[in-house]
């Protein structure tokens, strides 16, 4: 270890950090030392306090106790903005560039410089972006409009944005929340590239391999507290879920089924039946079916048309040609109401966009789908709303202070559960879930896993669209689509490459095939 006394100071050191939100303790006495240029993982269960610790690390929020220091100074003071930004930046999973402005535009927003009050010479504006990009390697348009870039595109803007303010530390909140395997791929080898030329980063994630595969130190926080911070080689994978959970990695999640099913194939009645189902510029000519008893995966990276098709089946767009049959009728009529009224539920790929109202409560949130359930010709009884909530509440281990609670104040992966809960309270014959456990923790993954094959075994049917290998390894068969086709079928005991290879767009080989070429390089 570093001599104390010569080693650089950290560039961010918080200690005895204390922060409550009415009878919420979010923070108790808790800390984080990032050295210069370390890569540190901070994780943690939903709701341990991580968003609540970079809300503070990054001037957001004001904690009641603790100290903050940035390279060996005291931190800002609250509201000088240009201080705070050549300290610290935070990417966020949710983009904070604007849409309708250039990425020019985007990356000197705000600037406050001694020309500020003179008009904007614009090709001078383009050039300067150009360079910066061109000094972080970003090779993206200047004259783009940020609404047009991918979320990896946009997330490289605003690493170099933060970078331009000056700042070397830069905080990474779920970054690959929303990016597929290859996105992944390259925001890494961004980062360690940076991370070459000095700059550090705290990176936040609920996928494990992720912090191993980037992190060289990682900080542990359960309930609030801080648990642990030790070098990743000397936390294994099972230690680190103990240090998350408090309790050993073996035991299984509390009320979860097994996330890996049965190994007989269903045999139920089709309970969604898609044929020949195309909408223009997303995907064509799907055909699938789901069967009572089943858990099917759709599987495919961002833009393979999966999501659309998920959207369409929940009365979200409409399909130009094809038919969608649930439980054996028809769906004709378009539009979300029709959707649930023929028997689908949708947990959506974006929560804060299509999923819930923050303002209102976890219960109302809850219960959005099934008003007509609450009481008699069209009113709605607060009674029979908290009550229905607070089953939903128990039977998705939904960790809330109360049903009356407004769910912007829940951690974003219990918000997720919520969502989750209002797909469910329509009791459908098809649950259609995007990405499920985005944002959840290891624990709250299996629970919410096992939750949906609950579905499947009460005699339902569930299709999970994503691109995430363990929400599609809890599946009993799954279908590949690329580029809007769908691509190729798996049943159980499927390898990662092969499926990966599906969704990539890069046909997989029987394995026979691959040993004869293998020999036939061997002989020649
Ligand atoms: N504005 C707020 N009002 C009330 N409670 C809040 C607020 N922000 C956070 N909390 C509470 O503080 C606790 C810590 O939440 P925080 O969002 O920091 O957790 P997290 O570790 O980031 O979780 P996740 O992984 O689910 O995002 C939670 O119990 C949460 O409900």
């Amino acid at each position: 270890m570093a001599d104390p006394a010569t080693a650089p100071p950290a560039v961010a050191e918080a200690t005895g950090i204390g922060k409550r939100f009415g009878a919420t303790v979010a923070l108790r006495d808790a800390g984080i030392s990032v050295a210069p240029g370390e890569s540190h993982a901070l994780v943690g269960r939903n709701g341990a306090g991580k968003s609540t610790l970079v809300g503070i690390l990054t001037g957001l929020q004001q904690p009641d106790t603790g100290t903050l220091r940035f390279s060996g100074e005291p931190a800002p003071s609250v509201g000088d903005t240009d201080a705070w930004r050549s300290r610290v930046a935070c990417v966020y999973q949710r983009s904070t560039v604007i849409g309708d402005l250039s990425v020019a535009e985007n990356l000197f927003l705000n600037r406050q410089s001694p020309g500020a009050l003179r008009p904007i010479r614009w090709t001078a504006l383009r050039r300067r972006a150009s360079e910066l990009l061109g000094e972080y390697g970003v090779d993206i348009d200047p004259a783009a409009r940020a609404r047009d870039l991918t979320v990896e595109q946009r997330q490289f803007v605003e690493i170099a944005r933060a970078l331009s303010f000056g700042a070397r530390f830069i905080i990474l909140d779920e970054p690959t929340a929303r990016l597929d395997a290859r996105g992944i791929a390259r925001l890494f080898d961004k980062l360690r590239d940076l991370q070459r030329q000095g700059v550090a980063f705290l990176f936040i994630s609920h996928h494990l391999q992720e912090v191993y595969d980037l992190c060289t130190t990682v900080t542990v926080y359960r309930d609030a507290r801080h648990i642990v911070t030790a070098p990743v080689a000397d936390l294994d994978h099972d230690a680190l879920v103990e240090a998350m959970t408090g309790e050993s990695a073996a035991a299984p999640a509390a009320g979860a089924a097994p996330a890996t099913g049965r190994a007989t194939a269903a045999t139920g009645a089709p309970l969604l039946d898609v044929t020949g189902l195309t909408l223009r510029d997303a995907y064509a000519d799907v055909s699938l079916e789901v069967r009572a008893g089943e858990v099917v995966g759709l599987a495919g990276a961002t833009a393979s048309g999966n999501v659309r098709l998920a959207e369409t089946l929940a009365g979200l767009h409409r399909a130009d040609t094809g038919r969608i049959a649930v439980a054996g009728r028809e769906v004709r009529a378009s539009g979300v109401p029709a959707a649930l009224a023929a028997g689908v539920g949708l947990v959506p790929e974006d929560r804060h966009h299509q999923g819930l109202v923050g303002s209102r409560s976890v219960a109302e949130n809850a219960t959005l789908t099934v008003t007509d359930q609450l009481g008699p010709y069209g009113t709605v009884l607060p009674s029979r709303t908290r009550e229905f909530a607070e089953r939903m509440i128990k039977d998705l281990d939904i960790r809330t202070p109360g049903a009356g609670t407004p769910v912007s104040a829940l951690s974003g992966g219990n918000q997720q559960k919520v969502v989750v809960a209002r797909a469910l309270a329509t009791d459908p014959h098809v649950l259609v879930a995007v990405r499920p456990t985005n944002g959840v923790d290891v624990r709250s993954k299996e629970f919410l896993l096992g939750r949906i094959r609950k579905v499947a075994d009460d005699g339902r049917a569930a299709l999970v669209v994503s691109d995430e290998l363990d929400d599609l390894r809890a599946c009993d068969r799954i279908v590949a689509m690329f580029h809007g086709r769908v691509v190729a079928e798996f049943g159980r005991g499927w390898r990662d490459e092969d499926l990966v290879a599906a969704m990539e767009g890069v046909a997989a080989r029987p394995a026979q095939e691959r040993d004869t070429e293998q020999g036939e390089e061997q002989e020649g």
